[in-house]
């Protein structure tokens, strides 16, 4: 169906790890995100779910399986192919905001769009249009270092936003920040993926806010389930 953003399928991924040999992180692992919602990934730690957002956003292969954003099926394709569509389809944001340090906050929502070809101009009011919506417009001016932590992680959602992509995939987002913080920061980037309607995977250890996601999904023994 065309409402289908990210579909993946039958995943599979193995790593030789030496002794013991291998570890078998992904058995099976099937997933379809549809546009405008939001979906808690919860798992168990080492149960694979970086391994599972970096496939997902074309940061990794599968040992098998496909990934397919907006339609579109990655497997077999080469790496130009990959990288224009992660770049046009896809947002990740990490537990550190990993914005550039020698960068102010508006530089580093205006520069993947100057990648992707937008205009200076317009990358500017779009940064600024997002940065207002997570409440720090008035920090634009300011290198990363001189923000909270939870400023950074903000601006990290508006960078990851900046493209307009069609799937956000987030991992541990708020997991560097105290409770109240983390609370505030969740909310900031639940609206912007209401407002967005992209849809977002998000990887939490926190079932409070996995449930206020639209749906829950467990990643556990390599493959996903609904979880209560
Ligand atoms: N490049 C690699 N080479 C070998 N083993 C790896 C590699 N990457 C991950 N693993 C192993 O695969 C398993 C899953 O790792 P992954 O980072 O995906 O888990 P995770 O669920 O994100 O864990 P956490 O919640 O602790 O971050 C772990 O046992 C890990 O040690």
């Amino acid at each position: 169906m065309n409402d289908v953003t990210l579909r993946l399928s039958g995943l599979k991924k193995t790593y030789l790890k030496g002794t013991p040999a291998e570890v078998q992180v992904l058995r099976g692992a099937d997933l379809e995100l549809r546009a405008g919602e939001a979906v808690a990934l919860v798992a168990p730690s080492g149960a694979g779910k970086s391994t599972l957002l970096h496939i997902a956003g074309l940061l990794d292969t599968p040992d098998s399986g496909t990934v397919e954003i907006g339609g579109q099926d990655a497997t077999g394709k080469g790496d130009r192919t990959r990288t224009a569509m992660r770049r046009r389809d896809v947002g990740f944001v990490y537990q550190f905001h990993h914005l550039l340090p020698e960068f102010t906050a508006l530089e580093n929502v205006v520069l993947p769009q100057l990648a992707n070809g937008v205009s200076d101009r317009a990358a500017k009011a779009r940064a600024m249009d997002l940065l207002g919506r997570v409440g720090v417009a008035d920090r634009a001016d300011h290198r990363p270092a001189a923000l909270s932590g939870g400023e950074q992680q903000r601006v990290a959602f508006c960078r990851a936003l900046a493209n307009e992509p069609r799937v956000l995939l987030a991992d541990e987002p708020t997991g560097n920040l105290d409770p109240g913080t983390s609370d505030q920061v969740f909310a900031a980037l639940m609206d912007l993926v209401r407002e967005s309607g992209l849809s977002a995977l998000i990887a939490t250890h926190n079932l409070d806010l996995a449930a206020r996601m639209d749906r829950m999904l467990r990643l556990d023994g390599g493959v996903l389930r609904p979880a209560e």
